[in-house]
């Protein structure tokens, strides 16, 4: 009896052993387990979000081929710290722009009805004439007769002396711009400018908005146009970009001297968070113009750097070579978007000119933009995605294998510009979006209540 009761307790502490030598076991494989096994993937949103809404954006990208935890994950790890880096190199930092605006669609529009709201309508003869020259410098905001009133909308000027050699100028049948250099066209340095809150506002953006939008899919029904739709995502993910970067950046109080510049939250929730299609937007384009310069690989690492700056300018190629073979990266998504899946069938090639036209229209649209800083930015960006859509749909779309796509110098600092401000946001949305959310999905207060101060 004793004997059997004893039997039946080393059992019991048998059995016991056993369990906790497999939960202790579980626990280790768990602790272990690859970084995109779905084990870590939960634990990483347990983590990570500790608002449940935020399981929203969990899976595959929309329309992309990449999943949204994996986007973070490299983005935090690989792009964004690099992309931080090629930015601020020479070759990256200069960027050539019409910036005077020559709006083709609503000459009436009273953009310049003050005379502080752009450089765009005003009579040649104010401008002074080193506005005009490509390499015009040192322009003082306090001599634009015929700037916008607020100095945060005015683009500085100011270049290194160092200029660099002329690349091949090849058309890009995706925007309106003619890149050619002529004497309108003025060398803008994008870290002395960086894009966040002007002040821009009021009817006239919102007319741009609008256009821009019916360039697009609103009157189609979505199963009969995909790629309609991806202009859209494409324009949607920009813009919500845009927002998040002047809700980053944002000019609290412009009443005092001391300029206080901080962290708009209520307005990052208001015009991005909480539209989750926004914020689905913003990752798809920030998938669509990665693949883009994953695509052009080859033509990128074998580009002309040259600033006259030989140690910046050997960075400059390592850093963009270490970006397009990251191992981590590649592995995780290795093709973000497959852009073979589109302009397929008949009506391919006419699908493919109907969108070329429009997102041309979109590219002119960006001469409308009545705030300097804003026009340089929009620029930027739009002929950034219009690179990518030349990279991935090639110079004709029929058959983007049978030819090596060509870019400008131009394009090449306006995809890896656009990429960095795309990565910017997905970081800030990545981190603060489940507090920001938690915050303003229950509590609706003015910007000022919930802003981040900082003084400039
Ligand atoms: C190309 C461009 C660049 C700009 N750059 C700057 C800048 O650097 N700094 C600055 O302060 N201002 C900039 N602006 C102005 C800024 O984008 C806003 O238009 C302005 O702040 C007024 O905002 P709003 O609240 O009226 O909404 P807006 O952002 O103007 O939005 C207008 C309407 O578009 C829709 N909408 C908004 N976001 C999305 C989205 N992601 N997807 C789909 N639909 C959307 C909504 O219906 C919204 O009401 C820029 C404007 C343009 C056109």
């Amino acid at each position: 009896m004793v004997k059997s009761e004893d039997g039946k307790k080393t059992r019991v502490n048998q059995w016991y052993l056993i369990f906790i030598g497999a939960a202790v076991a579980l626990m280790l494989a768990i602790s272990f387990v690859p970084r995109n096994s779905p084990g870590a993937m939960i634990d990483r949103i347990k983590s990570c979000f500790c608002s449940q809404e935020w399981l929203k954006y969990h899976g595959l990208v929309e329309d992309c081929c990449c999943e949204y935890e994996t986007v973070d994950r490299i983005n935090v790890e690989v792009l964004y710290p690099l992309l931080q880096q090629i930015v601020k190199y020479p070759f990256f930092r200069y960027f050539k722009v019409k910036l005077w605006c020559d709006c083709p669609f609503w000459p009436d529009d009273g953009l310049c009805h003050l005379r502080d709201c752009s450089v765009c309508e005003c009579p040649e003869n104010e401008f002074p004439e080193s506005f005009r020259k490509a390499s015009g410098t040192g322009l003082m905001p306090d001599k634009l007769v015929c700037q916008e009133e607020k100095p945060e909308a005015a683009v500085d000027r100011t270049v290194d002396a160092k200029a660099f050699k002329g690349w091949m100028e090849v058309d890009n049948p995706w925007t309106n711009d003619d890149e050619t250099d002529n004497a309108e066209m003025t060398y803008v340095d994008l870290q002395l400018n960086p894009e966040r809150y002007t002040g821009y506002s009021g009817p006239s953006v919102r007319r741009i908005w609008d256009a821009t939008y019916l360039e697009n899919c609103y009157n189609y029904p979505s199963e009969e146009c995909q790629e309609k739709r991806i202009l859209y995502k494409l324009i949607s993910g920009l813009h919500s970009s845009i927002s998040i970067h002047i809700a980053a950046d944002y000019l609290l109080d412009e009443k005092t001297n001391t300029l206080q510049w901080g962290q708009n939250l209520s307005l990052m929730y208001d015009r991005v968070l909480k539209h989750p299609d926004r914020v689905r937007n913003l990752y798809f384009t920030f998938l669509f113009a990665l693949r883009s310069v994953l695509k052009a690989k080859e033509y990128l690492e074998q580009a002309d750097y040259d600033t006259g700056n030989p140690l910046d300018d050997m960075n400059t190629q390592l850093s963009l070579k270490k970006l397009l073979n990251d191992n981590q990266l590649l592995s995780a998504c290795p093709k973000p978007f497959d852009e073979a899946k589109l302009w397929k069938g008949q009506s391919g090639p006419e699908l493919m000119r109907q969108t070329q036209k429009q997102f041309r229209n979109i590219s002119a649209l960006m001469d409308c933009i009545g705030c300097e800083k804003c026009r340089l930015w929009g620029k930027l960006q739009v002929l950034g995605l219009g690179t990518a859509l030349k990279i991935l749909f090639s110079v004709n779309g029929n058959n983007p294998s049978a030819q090596r796509v060509q870019l400008q110098r131009n394009e090449v600092i306006a995809s890896i510009n656009l990429l960095n401000r795309l990565s910017e946001s997905v970081k800030l949305v990545h981190e603060m979006g489940p507090s920001v959310e938690q915050m303003f999905g229950k509590i609706i207060g003015g910007p000022s209540d919930q802003s981040n101060h900082r003084s400039s």
